[in-house]
């Protein structure tokens, strides 16, 4: 018997991606680009980091080969090691969407092969019959926002005048998703994660993937910072996942992080929520001490995207980044014989491409383990590989997408 672990790095994406012109994201790369301002000296920051991106751990486990493989190029300062140490390649995203959803998802093994429903650009982004639906059955004086917009930028925009008004603050982005800022005094955290789940039920016929709470805190004179308390409220994947093939073989799946509510809590047996790479990688030490063989740890380390990617911050994405490396030796001190890991992204998120959107890419995939001897896996067609590596791995049927690396 054995384990299996699944590490999102969420938005680390490795360019390359076949059909990225569709996105309107052609040469979009997240670890190419990222590297490539660190070495030239443009992501250093005192007290944070300095020069070239270092990343020890995922360099040895082969991850300068997965972004040559992927996109050509190696990143800058990078030279590759005489055999990387681990399982090592690149993964193309099938998925109709560069979201968070669907690239997890794609992981588990169901791909989003549906087109998601999207609010327009320009103009308001809801419709005058859906805001009035929100204002009557929402129980809210009237919504701020209605438009696409970066989650920072718009509660710095309307924060005070939510306060004044009591309205919720509505936007979108490039993504299939409906988010809701609100105060978590002035307007209560816990009203707002009710209007989340009317309006999760209002939009339900237009295909949207997630609504998502945005609580802040914080006042007109000092500005307005989000908090932990985010939610997300997805619909469910389409079919079942590797997540409902490990639980309904009687076994734990741990969900750390936002894992839990981007499946909509299916096939999650024990939801583990933490805030900050660094609080993610703590309870993902604490389940990986109680997993036991046939379960699946599953995280996502969300600052990446969140607070680096979107906020195309370089030097902050960096940072994070080599942060996430030097802890890895201590997780893996705590593998046993069999265990399986495998490290990945679910779309990118390039923080010197235009707008503050994701951006399609390919990701890298990077697999190790006591006993899990080093490969080049190539450059996989489908996220889904992954998924079915893992059911096998843990002994499980095959799903009908993916191909076992293994
Ligand atoms: O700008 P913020 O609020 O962080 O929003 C981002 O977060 C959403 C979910 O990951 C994305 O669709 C993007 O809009
Ligand atoms: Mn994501
Ligand atoms: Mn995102």
């Amino acid at each position: 018997m054995a384990r299996a672990f699944l590490f999102v790095l969420d938005s680390f994406g490795i360019g390359g991606a076949p059909d990225a012109d569709a996105y309107g994201d052609l040469g979009a790369n997240t670890l190419l680009h990222i590297a490539e301002q660190c070495a030239g000296g443009l992501a250093d920051r005192p007290g944070l980091r300095k020069g070239v991106l270092t990343l020890p751990h995922m360099q040895s486990l082969g991850l300068g080969e997965a972004a040559l493989a992927a996109s050509g190029a190696l990143p800058a300062g990078w030279t590759l090691p005489a055999r990387p140490r681990g399982l090592y390649g690149a993964a193309s995203e099938v998925s109709h969407g560069k979201d968070t959803p669907s690239g997890h998802w794609e992981i588990a093994g169901q791909p989003v092969m549906f087109d998601w429903g999207y609010f327009p650009a320009g103009g308001p982004a809801f419709s005058d019959e859906l805001v009035a639906a929100i204002i009557e059955q929402g129980e809210v004086p009237g919504i701020l926002g209605n438009c696409h917009a970066s989650g920072t930028e718009i509660i710095a925009r309307f924060g005070a005048k939510h306060l004044r008004t009591g309205k919720p603050i509505c936007y979108t982005s490039s993504d299939s998703v409906f988010q809701i800022a609100a105060h978590e005094q002035g307007f209560g955290l816990e009203r707002l994660l009710a209007l989340c789940k009317v309006v999760r039920r209002l939009i339900d016929p237009l295909n949207i993937g997630r609504v998502i709470a945005r609580p802040f805190v914080g006042t007109p004179e000092t500005g307005f910072e989000r908090t932990g308390n985010r939610r997300d409220f997805s619909v469910p994947p389409p079919g079942p996942t590797v997540l409902d093939l490990v639980k309904d073989s009687g076994h734990r799946v741990f969900g750390v992080g936002k894992i839990s509510d981007i499946f909509a809590h299916q096939g999650v047996t024990d939801l583990r929520k933490a805030s900050g790479n660094a609080a993610l990688f703590e309870a993902t030490l604490k389940a990986t001490e109680e997993a036991r063989d046939g379960d699946l740890v599953f995280t996502n380390f969300v600052d990446f995207d969140m607070l680096y990617g979107h906020r195309r911050d370089v030097a902050g994405y960096a940072a994070a980044l080599e942060a996430l490396d030097a802890l890895l030796p201590r997780f893996a001190k705590l593998l046993k014989k069999g265990d399986l890991v495998i490290m990945t992204a679910d779309h990118g998120c390039d923080p010197t491409w235009r707008g503050t959107d994701h951006t399609r890419e390919r990701v890298p995939v990077l697999g190790f383990g006591p006993g899990v001897a080093a490969r080049n896996i190539g450059i996989r067609s489908t996220y889904a590989d992954i998924g079915a590596t893992v059911a096998r791995h843990l002994g499980l049927p095959a799903l009908a997408s993916g191909r076992s690396f293994l």
